[in-house]
């Protein structure tokens, strides 16, 4: 069952993170919110803790410090009722797309259905898991396929309908166009938005991509000095006084992505 969760209480609700790997300090005091079936684009520079952040919301490492809600759920609570809750409801595409490489697409598919809905006929699965491939823009027969006969950008849609096994109303994308060529990012943007629309999921999606940002976020969180230093629309990113936003968001490749979304609409 999902948790209910309705239109003014954030989807994720980040306060007061601390992240720390022994000296080093990555997230201090950081606060961030994640409104219901907004696509929130996470930026910063290298190293800024992005992934961190990511890990940390779905309780992969647990934080020096601070608060994380999930669908209005304790998200560091040490109770399994809770994590399994919260797993049942996040779909994550992870940098590689983190398939198993000796599963079938198919089966890498069912690996979550057969976690959460063992009780379902094999035949009943394996639609499913088709019904997920299509949805992801695969062909039928990509299905009885392993992931290394797949073509990179076919491995992250086939990563992106794992992500979708069990219709979570919360999906983390780390990276997805990622080492896909302009016309296989621009898809597989397109491919989320659509996706986004039709489902009504909230995306919490971490990119480097400028033309993603411009394409398909309805805002922006950028993380720097260990915080997120401003999360809003991007014309308003766009205007906000820091080094690294101004030099990310007014050089060249900006400007190149800024014409794109302006041609395109
Ligand atoms: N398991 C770990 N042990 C020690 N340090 C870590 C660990 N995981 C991350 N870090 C450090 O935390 C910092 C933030 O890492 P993170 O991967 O979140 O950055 P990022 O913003 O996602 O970077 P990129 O854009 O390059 O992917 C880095 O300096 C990294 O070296």
């Amino acid at each position: 069952m999902r948790p209910d969760v309705d239109e003014a209480t954030p989807i994720v609700r980040v306060r007061g993170l601390v992240n720390r790997f022994g000296e080093q300090v990555v997230h201090d005091d950081l606060d961030l919110d994640v409104r219901p079936g907004e696509i929130l684009g996470i930026v910063g520079g290298s190293g800024t803790g992005k992934s961190v952040l990511m890990r940390a919301i779905l309780g992969l490492r647990k934080p020096e410090a601070g608060e994380i809600e999930v669908l209005g759920m304790d998200a560091l609570s040490d109770d399994p009722l809770q994590r399994r809750a919260i797993e049942r409801n996040t779909g994550v595409l992870f940098q590689d797309g983190a398939l198993f490489s000796s599963l079938t697409v198919g089966e890498n598919v069912q690996v979550p259905l057969k976690e959460y809905h063992g009780d379902l006929p094999d035949s009943l699965r394996y639609e499913l898991a088709l019904l997920k491939v299509k949805l992801a823009g695969l062909p039928a027969d990509a299905l009885n396929k392993l992931p290394s006969q797949l073509s990179g950008g076919m491995r992250k849609r086939a990563g992106l309908a794992r992500a979708l096994a069990l219709d979570p109303p919360l999906l983390f994308l780390d990276e997805p166009t990622a080492g896909l060529d302009p016309i296989g990012a621009a898809a597989f943007d397109r491919l989320i938005r659509t996706l986004q629309e039709a489902l009504g999921l909230t995306v919490f999606l971490i990119t480097h991509d400028l033309d993603t940002l411009y394409a398909i976020c309805d805002r922006v969180a950028v993380l720097a000095d260990r915080k997120v230093i401003v999360c809003a629309p991007l014309a308003e990113v766009e205007r906000f006084d820091h080094p690294w936003v101004q030099d990310y968001f007014h050089g060249p490749r900006a400007r190149a992505a800024r014409n794109t979304r302006e041609s395109a609409s």
